[in-house]
């Protein structure tokens, strides 16, 4: 039923797109759905451009004939629409679940809006004990996974069957857990402030709001 959760959610959130918007067009399963339906818009004739914010949405848009742009032409884009791995009541957000937290935090950061579409599964009333992913540069990356345990976390380096692994931009993902995370925004500026992390899955404040797929249709979630 997941799916039909996903579908849901992510076709509503193009109810929101209108004609000369520049989109975010976020990564993963659920965003699938959307883009599937965006790529029909267009061929009835929706005029939008779309940012893709991984390798595997840019090929997606490409081949359902999105017209997509850059960062150099649209350093401002109207609406983002991306899932997410875990959302709590306060909108906050764990990402990365596919590996693209760091295209997808500068994209939605460069948005008007950005609108989170999730099945009910995602929904949690914390970060406690939930897998956040942290990109890491591979140089000393045995340091980092230290460092990060030193937080108090329990690290484990992301594999891609026998092999590290490896982000659109070349890095790692470690998939930390904490047992409490009374603060979000505290935990994903003290992991920043490693050397070796790029970035972090952990959006405190970026969801403008969360539509949610579920039995009874979807829910419009806003910030609590
Ligand atoms: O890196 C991947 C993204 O943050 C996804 O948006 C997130 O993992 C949710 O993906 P899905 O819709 O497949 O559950």
């Amino acid at each position: 039923m997941s799916d039909a959760y996903k579908r849901v959610a992510g076709e509503r959130a193009l109810d929101y797109v209108k004609d000369g918007m520049v989109l975010g067009l976020g990564t993963g399963s659920t965003v699938y759905y959307t883009l599937q339906k965006l790529g029909r818009l267009v061929q009835e004739g929706l005029q939008i451009k779309g940012i893709p914010t991984s390798k595997a949405t840019e090929v997606m848009a490409k081949e359902l004939g999105i017209p997509l742009t850059n960062f150099r032409e649209h350093p401002v884009l109207d609406i983002t629409i991306d899932g997410a791995d875990a959302v709590t009541p306060k909108l906050e957000l764990v990402k990365g679940g596919g590996g693209a937290l760091l295209r997808e935090k500068l994209v939605a950061g460069a948005s008007k809006q950005m609108i989170v579409i999730v099945d009910e599964s995602k929904r949690v009333d914390s970060f406690d004990g939930v897998s956040i992913p942290v990109e890491v540069v591979p140089f000393a990356v045995e340091t980092t996974v230290e460092r990060i345990r030193a937080l108090g976390g329990r690290p484990t380096m992301r594999q891609d069957g026998d092999e590290l692994f490896v982000t659109d931009n070349a890095h790692y993902i470690v998939d930390v857990t904490f047992a409490s995370v009374p603060d979000v925004a505290a935990l994903h500026d003290r992991l920043k402030r490693l050397t070796g992390v790029v970035e972090t899955g952990l959006f405190p404040d970026l969801a403008s709001f969360v539509i949610v797929g579920s039995a009874r249709g979807v829910d419009v979630v806003e910030r609590s």
